[in-house]
């Protein structure tokens, strides 16, 4: 079992206040990803999760516990950093099995736990070497090994891959995903790599300035962003937004239309512009454009085009694909 309820957590250093009021349900098995800007207090919320900071108020429940006067070794919780914080001098094996040794398991029972860890992470050819013999991926992996070892009710992971490099975040990320199948455990998130987040997440939190902006699914906060600023921070190339009066629509004060979501052509359309600049990804083809009538709008295109600065082109968006949001920034119904 492993559930999580955050009521109105607020955290302040000194006068500054980091986390504004946070509250969260997480269920049991779930797979919760936090996301948002540097600074807005994601690695905060989740060592408040740890018992690692103290909440200046609110509540922290663990399987319906109240665990805020709990010491964080105490909370069933094992936390997987960016910096692996690894022993140097212990071997994969001693680093794995160290919480239990300490926990005062018996030796067969540490040598099982560690086993079996190690093969679900294919540790097993490394485990009597130091963490100085290891890749920065496999140090990670020990680092998530040790925590599985543990069987916490929660994993806690703060942006295990950012210190990889992009083929091996990949494959890291594939196995944190095989990992939460198979162990079928609650696993808390922090990163700000939105494509992390929504590749791995059943659930994801947009955290901004140490508020919630919205909590949904990778495909809602993809297809119904709550507002401009949801809308804005999911999706790459950012989505375009457009004032609501150049397009005459009056109760709209910003238009949103993703960059995947338009048409080009040569010949006609909706909006006229010029190519300022092309990108050829490959498999993606994004084509900026200043348009007189929109301002500067990105465009998406799958596969390759052959679109060059200065071509004369028209864009049209996909009917019914448009966003809509009013004068506080919230979506319109
Ligand atoms: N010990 C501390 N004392 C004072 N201010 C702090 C302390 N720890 C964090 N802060 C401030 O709290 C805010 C939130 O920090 P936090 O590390 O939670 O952000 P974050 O969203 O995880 O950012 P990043 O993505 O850059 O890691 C920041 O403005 C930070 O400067």
């Amino acid at each position: 079992m492993g559930s999580l309820q955050l009521k109105s957590i607020r955290k302040a250093y000194g006068s500054h206040e980091v986390l504004k009021g946070i509250d969260l349900e997480v269920k049991d098995g779930e797979f919760v990803i936090f996301v948002g800007p540097s600074g807005c207090g994601k690695s905060t919320l989740l060592r408040t999760i740890a018992g690692l900071e103290d909440a200046t108020s609110g509540s922290v429940q663990i399987d319906g516990t109240e665990v805020g006067h709990v010491a964080p070794a105490k909370r069933g919780i094992a936390m997987v950093f960016q910096s692996y914080a690894l022993y140097p001098h212990l071997s994969v094996k001693d680093n794995m099995g160290l919480g239990l040794k300490q926990a005062g398991a018996p030796k067969a029972e540490i040598e099982d736990k560690v086993g079996k860890a190690a093969n679900m992470l294919s540790l097993d050819p490394y485990l009597a070497r130091r963490p100085a013999e290891l890749s920065g991926g496999q140090r990670q992996r020990v680092a998530i090994g040790r925590a599985i070892v543990r069987e916490p009710k929660l994993f806690l992971f703060d942006e295990p891959l950012s210190n990889l490099d992009a083929a091996l975040r990949v494959n890291t990320r594939l196995e944190i995903a095989r990992l939460h199948r198979s162990l079928k455990a609650t696993m808390i998130y922090v990163t700000h790599d939105q494509v992390e987040a929504m590749t791995l997440a059943d659930k994801i939190v947009v955290l901004n300035a140490g508020q919630i902006e919205q909590i949904g699914s990778p495909m809602d906060l993809y297809n119904r962003p709550a507002n401009v600023f949801v809308a804005g921070f999911i999706g790459s190339p950012q989505m375009n937004f457009i004032e609501g009066a150049r397009l005459g629509d009056v109760k709209a004060k910003t238009i949103g239309i993703r960059p995947e979501h338009m048409a080009l052509s040569r010949e006609s359309g909706d909006w006229k512009g010029k190519v300022v600049h092309v990108e050829h990804l490959g498999a993606d083809t994004i084509v900026y454009i200043d348009s007189e009538q929109v301002g500067t709008i990105t465009v998406r295109l799958f596969g390759e085009h052959r679109y060059a600065p200065d071509d004369i082109v028209y864009a049209t968006p996909t009917v019914g694909a448009m966003h809509r949001f009013g004068d506080d920034d919230r979506v319109l119904a």
